[in-house]
């Protein structure tokens, strides 16, 4: 059967022959005739078969006259003020945005609670995040065949997360003297990639284990696949549909999207053998990994299969090591626009650690400031202005009887929701104590924290498919700034102020180009205990 695409560019195909023919025949009136009545065809034809949308207004046009065309242009690098723009109008309505690749359904806030519990049958995250991420053509729609990672860091890494704090720290030490300057001189460094390569090298230990964790060329895979998942995916959000199958030929990232995949394959399909043996053998060795877990959990021959075992390990490195990269890079780009605070959260850090003894299981959660610092970093430069990304799998009826159609890829205004007075009094000011003084309010003490989730805080989503790894983020971010703060000094250089952050449609970036300056702390309090201590 022709899809309604193949059928649109057959009828455009047409016109464009017609076109050549009637200009050949100077029979200008005919052609004009045709092209606009191949254009009515198709909008009558989209409108007949095309997903039926619901009712809502546009956000971000500027004048009625804008062509729409321009408005989803404007979207990729001006998102901000759209969303924003649309969130101050219809906050408590709904409202779509025209992106380039499709219209995307805004939806209140006060429906998350109804929506978060519903199973995949009804809204589906992953056919949403396959969408964004043109799954079918990025590798990424392994997440189609089950969501074996998923069960893995609920029920293993999460709840085993303090007794991998020390294998953590292992690989931390190791990496920050590998990836960090070990100098007195001032030494300007692009501190974004090197938190990136710290965190990709964490992650590698704690997915994989040693000695893969140092081998260059699988950290290399680890990385770049989410790079170049990201430039194919937007490449082809730009484009028609029907053109994807021939434009992905053209693209240099996807060939080394797969290319990754290749890799990863070739280096972690020997490993999962030699598990297999040595369990076999009554004989396992070494750590436990997030592999051998994933191994353990394999629920059927296609989950346990040891080329899918394998994308699975850049699955996972697509949704933790750029995410937490970028979240750990905005805080530190903040505490050095705002170097007043770097001696509050240093002290913290270093009194608790002195009080402990060392690091313990309690230690991170102690580091109150220091989260608070994370939380208000987050809420200012969110990983995107948008999330809880759904597709709805059938027609859903909300409680005041709103109707959103079968097929809607809807989502929630995450960044602006944060930027409301009535959420965050003074939301535009940067105040890192915000989240700390909010725990000292009665009966709030254990609430405010960075991975916790609510229908204002949806950055790590929320409920049911909320982000599995956010605790192993936190845990990998409050170290790495806790070292940072012990070990190191850092500014901007001269004349340099916090950087821009970039956007491409809804996703934030820190600038990758920016610079800071970093030395070897002076003056360091070398009495401050910092080694995993088993209490
Ligand atoms: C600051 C860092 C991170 C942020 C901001 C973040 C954010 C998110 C968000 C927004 C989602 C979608 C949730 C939803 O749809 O409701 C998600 C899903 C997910 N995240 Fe994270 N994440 C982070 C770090 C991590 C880490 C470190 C891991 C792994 C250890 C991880 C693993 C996952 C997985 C497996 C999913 C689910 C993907 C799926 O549905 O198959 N994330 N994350």
């Amino acid at each position: 059967m022709t899809s309604l695409h193949e059928t649109l560019a057959l009828r455009l195909a047409d016109a464009a022959e017609l076109v050549e023919y009637g200009w050949q025949e100077r029979n200008e009136w005919n052609v004009r005739f045709t092209i606009l009545g191949t254009i009515a065809i198709i909008s009558f034809v989209s409108w007949l078969f095309g997903p039926k949308s619901i009712k809502a207004p546009y956000a971000g046009y500027r004048s009625a006259w804008e062509p729409t065309f321009l408005l989803r242009l404007r979207f990729i690098s001006g998102a901000r003020p759209i969303i924003m723009d649309g969130y101050n109008k219809f906050k408590n309505g709904m409202f779509k945005l025209r992106r380039m690749d499709s219209d995307v359904l805004i939806i209140s806030n006060k429906y998350v609670d109804e929506l978060r519990q519903l199973p995949e049958t009804i809204i589906s995250p992953i056919y949403a995040h396959i969408k964004n991420v043109m799954g079918k053509y990025t590798t990424a729609d392994l997440m189609l065949e089950g969501n074996l990672h998923t069960r893995v860091l609920q029920a293993k890494l999460t709840p085993n997360l303090v007794q991998y704090m020390d294998i953590v720290q292992q690989e931390m030490d190791f990496a920050f003297e590998v990836e960090m300057p070990q100098s007195d001189d001032w030494t300007e460094v692009q501190i974004g990639d090197i938190i990136l390569r710290i965190i990709a090298r964490i992650s590698a230990r704690t997915f994989v284990g040693h000695p893969l964790c140092r081998n260059e060329e699988w950290l290399h895979a680890s990385i770049h696949y989410t790079e170049n998942l990201f430039m194919t995916a937007f490449a082809l959000r730009m484009t028609p549909t029907f053109v994807h199958p021939f434009l992905v030929w053209l693209l240099p990232s996807w060939y080394r999207v797969h290319q990754n995949l290749k890799t990863a394959k070739k280096l972690i399909v020997p490993l999962v053998k030699e598990h297999a043996a040595n369990i076999a053998a009554g004989n396992p060795k070494g750590d436990d990994t997030v592999l051998k877990w994933m191994m353990g959990m394999a629920e059927n021959e296609n989950e346990a299969n040891p080329n899918k075992l394998a994308h699975r390990q850049l699955l996972l490195s697509l949704a933790s090591i750029h995410t937490t990269g970028m979240a750990t890079t905005h805080t530190l780009y903040d505490l050095a626009a705002h170097p007043e605070y770097i001696t509050e959260m240093r002290e913290e850090v270093e009194s608790v650690l002195i009080e402990d003894g060392g690091m313990t299981k309690q230690t991170l959660s102690k580091f109150r400031k220091l989260e608070s610092l994370m939380k208000e970093s987050q809420r200012l430069n969110p990983p995107s202005y948008l999330a809880f990304n759904r597709t709805a799998m059938k027609p859903i009826t909300l409680s005041d009887g709103v109707q959103i159609p079968k097929g809607t890829h809807f989502a929630v205004a995450s960044g602006p929701i944060l930027l409301d007075a009535e959420n965050n009094p003074e939301p535009e000011k940067f105040d890192p104590l915000r989240f700390y003084r909010k725990r000292q309010n009665p009966g709030e003490a254990n609430k405010h924290l960075l991975p916790m989730t609510d229908k204002n805080h949806l950055h790590f989503g929320h409920g049911k498919y909320a982000c599995p790894g956010r605790f192993f983020a936190v845990l990998e971010m409050k170290m790495i700034l806790a070292r940072i703060l012990l070990d190191y000094e850092f500014k901007y250089p001269e004349g340099h102020g916090r950087p821009r952050n970039l956007t491409m449609d809804e996703n934030v970036l820190p600038d990758p180009a920016a610079r800071l300056l970093v030395r070897n702390r002076q003056g360091k309090n070398h009495n401050v205990p910092t080694k995993y201590v088993y209490a």
